[in-house]
């Protein structure tokens, strides 16, 4: 079975990929191909041609928020739904290849995500650093590793380091000690009915006063819990939004489906994105 997440190796969606397969022998068939991929919409475009049977993204961190591009995907791309979600802690070094002092490195180099994680540290210690950004956390410590002889440093993971053998110069410098990005499992089934479920859906409404509040009314009404909600711009129109919503329970359950039949009733299109279990626990609690 071939899977697919954001690469090159040592990025932290790999190690997290690593940690979350650990956990799910049920879910997938061995043998176990780990496919890199350059970018998120390259990925879930394999997924959906078929190319690979599941793919394995990063959708939000506690610190920094949304993944757009993985949301926007999964708003675009047909017949892939959520079937997993997981919880990885992310602690983010700063990784050289000598043993600068900070006040000598020049450029920084990550993934947007890692960056907006440690702008705390940045602006305290690397000020004077220029920030560049790179399609994973691992590709910019690949950047260090092949340009030893320059003042620069990456952030990314601890594993990327001694992968690439670089040298880890500060540990945990992100903004927050309880940093965590939830990760989903993506691929081309609906997930089984577990104990404790969730369901995440994408909502257009119309631009009318109260329209999103009337949508959300259905599950109020049927006493369904909302546990997130956020919006994305539709693309075509300043001010204009779609709503990504997960609710909890399976979406096969009567009050769920009599929930979507209402929205189709006021003219509120949905699109299911996937039904799954709620992961409690981070891994490596
Ligand atoms: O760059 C990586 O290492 C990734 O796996 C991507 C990613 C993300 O997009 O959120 C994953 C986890 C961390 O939050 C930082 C970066």
């Amino acid at each position: 079975m071939n899977i697919g997440y954001l690469g090159p190796k040592g990025s932290f969606s790999e190690e997290a990929l690593q940690l979350f397969l650990a956990t799910q022998s049920d879910l997938l068939e061995p043998p176990l191909n780990l496919m890199p991929f350059t970018t998120i919409p390259k990925l879930l475009i394999a997924c959906q041609n078929l190319e690979i049977e599941g793919a394995f993204v990063p959708l939000e961190n506690s610190t920094e928020g949304q993944v757009g591009v993985t949301m926007d995907m999964l708003g675009q791309t047909e017949s892939l739904y959520i079937m997993r979600e997981f919880i990885f802690p992310v602690d983010q070094c700063l990784i050289t290849a000598q043993p600068l002092h900070l006040a000598q490195i020049e450029q920084v180099y990550s993934h947007e995500q890692a960056l907006g994680q440690c702008r705390d540290f940045l602006e305290t210690h690397l000020a004077q650093a220029e920030q560049l950004s790179c399609p994973s956390t691992a590709e910019a410590v690949t950047k260090i590793a092949q340009n030893p002889a320059q003042p620069w440093a990456a952030i990314g993971p601890r594993r990327a380091a001694e992968i690439y053998n670089l040298h880890c110069k500060s540990e945990k410098i992100q903004d927050s000690m309880l940093n965590a990005t939830r990760f989903i499992f993506v691929g081309h089934h609906l997930a089984e009915m577990n104990e404790e479920d969730k369901t995440s859906l994408l909502i257009i409404t119309g631009d009318t006063p109260g329209a999103l509040a009337h949508a959300l009314q259905e599950f109020a009404l049927r006493n369904i819990n909302l546990s997130r909600i956020e919006s994305r711009p539709s693309k075509k129109k300043l001010g204009e939004y779609v709503f990504f919503v997960d609710i909890d329970g399976y979406v096969f359950s009567p009050s769920i489906q009599e929930a979507l039949w209402a929205l189709k009733d006021k003219g509120v299109s949905t699109k299911l994105l996937g039904s799954y279990p709620k992961e409690k626990l981070s891994a490596k609690e």
